[in-house]
């Protein structure tokens, strides 16, 4: 990767003055907006949903459906309350072109849709695209009867031939580089001939939630899908052909999104409550509770949704995080300014996100004073006293998050590109001040 970010304009990051105590209603989930609109799309009858995301991943995703002739409607939800999306199915359809931008959902789940067009779908999108791995979903669709045209180096961009149908069945694949790889697949199955059987064959697979969200979501729209959970073998999906069901789904607030704000209350020893937590979820950042309880907060979730308080003390934590890696920015983050080291373990696939996550933390809290060094699969950070100083983000949402949790504590941070949040969070700077009161 390369670290030389262009200069671009400077926000300065609101030092706390005190402890936070602040309410925040975070918006919808990108992971789970996303697979809803890909599952209403192939529905059989049209279908809402309420609250979604309303970020650049999100609207890519719609943009691309809409090109491929999905109807995505304004409307407000069947019993009025809130903003939603009517997803009204249609016959897909082809020649179109769909900007992935740099959204890991859009560059994987769509091509199985497009193979599922009458004509040539076109995918491009933003230079970080074309070095994010797609092999597993290119190779994959081939075996499955797809024609695809690519440059050999099983990336973007590229052109998926659909025929009007896709024949599906029994493929092998390795997810070691993205969950999203199994995720693409298991998602249009339903609609392939003769569904799918995915056998993961890499020795690690990052992001198990998000594989279990997706299977959860099929479900839920009538899909029959057995799992390794269901009692099934070991590293193998399996999805019948049926037709799936139109729903009207309230979409979760995103809690990978909360975490800066739980990592507030952390830091300033304050209290943050997040509204519509949900009790149940598939989401990997509940996972937050459990973590940042470690790092020193307690938390209850009441009718209120989720109380995360701050001690006032902040502890370093040895932590496998090959499950919820998008957390890593974040926990990185607390773990600088914690009173003892940190290491971060299971995540060398970040490598392969927005951005080389890895060394962009590494260089970037350095550059602030700190002492953090890169492992074969993760981070060893050693709190140092950190100055303020430019956090460069690398067009990456949640380098900048991470750039905001660490100027509460330390004076003169200033983020590069701030706007980046808009991936997942356009109103990030607003929600940040409003928090600290401003
Ligand atoms: O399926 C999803 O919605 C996601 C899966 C994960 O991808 P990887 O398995 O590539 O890490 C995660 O990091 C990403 O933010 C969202
Ligand atoms: C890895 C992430 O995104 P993407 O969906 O683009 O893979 C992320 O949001 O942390």
């Amino acid at each position: 990767m390369t670290l030389n970010p262009a200069p671009t304009a400077l926000w300065p990051a609101p030092h706390a003055s005190g402890a936070v105590d602040a309410t925040v209603h975070v918006p919808g989930s990108k992971s789970v907006t996303n697979r809803a609109l890909v599952l209403a799309a192939l529905a059989s009858e049209p279908g809402w949903l309420r609250r979604p995301l309303r970020s650049r991943d999100t609207l890519l995703m719609a943009a691309a459906l809409r090109a491929m002739g999905v109807g995505i409607e304004e409307g407000v939800g069947h019993d009025g309350s809130g903003e939603a999306w009517r997803v009204i199915p249609a016959a897909l359809r082809g020649p179109a072109t769909v900007d992935v931008g740099n959204a890991g959902t859009v560059m994987r789940f769509l091509p199985p849709v497009a193979a599922l067009a009458d004509g040539p779908v076109r995918f491009d999108g933003d230079a970080r695209s074309h070095e994010r791995p797609l092999n597993g979903v290119i190779d994959a669709l081939r075996v499955l009867g797809a024609r695809i045209d690519d440059d050999g180096r099983g990336a973007l961009p590229l052109t998926v031939h659909g025929n009007g149908a896709l024949d599906g069945g029994p493929v092998a694949v390795d997810a070691s580089s993205s969950s999203q790889f199994v995720s693409a697949l298991l998602l249009s199955a339903p609609r392939f001939n003769q569904g799918v059987e995915v056998r993961h064959t890499g020795s690690t697979l990052p992001s198990l939630p998000h594989i279990r969200m997706t299977v959860d979501m099929l479900r839920a729209v009538g899909a029959q899908v057995d799992t390794p959970e269901s009692g099934g073998e070991p590293d193998v999906w399996r999805v019948t052909p049926g037709a799936l069901l139109g729903r009207d789904l309230t979409i979760e607030p995103d809690l990978s999104n909360a975490q800066p704000f739980l990592a507030a209350a952390l830091v300033t020893g304050g209290t943050v409550v997040i509204p519509d937590w949900p009790a149940h979820t598939t989401q990997p950042g509940d996972r937050l509770r459990e973590v940042f309880t470690e790092m020193g907060g307690s938390c209850v979730l009441t009718e209120r949704g989720l109380e995360f308080t701050g001690s006032g003390a902040l502890h370093g934590i040895d932590v496998d995080l090959g499950e919820v890696g998008e957390l890593t920015p974040g926990i990185a983050a607390v773990a600088a300014l914690a009173d003892s080291p940190s290491t971060l373990r299971g995540v060398a696939h970040l490598r392969l996100h927005e951005t080389d996550r890895l060394a962009a933390l590494t260089k970037e809290i350095n550059e602030l004073g700190g002492d953090v060094t890169e492992t074969a699969d993760g981070l060893h950070i050693r709190p140092r006293p950190l100055h303020g100083g430019v956090f460069h983000t690398y067009d990456d949402h949640r380098m900048a998050t991470a750039g905001a949790v660490i100027g509460l504590a330390v004076e003169g941070v200033e983020i590069e590109n701030v706007a980046t949040t808009a991936k997942t969070l356009p109103d990030f700077p607003e929600l940040w001040t409003g928090m600290l009161g401003n």
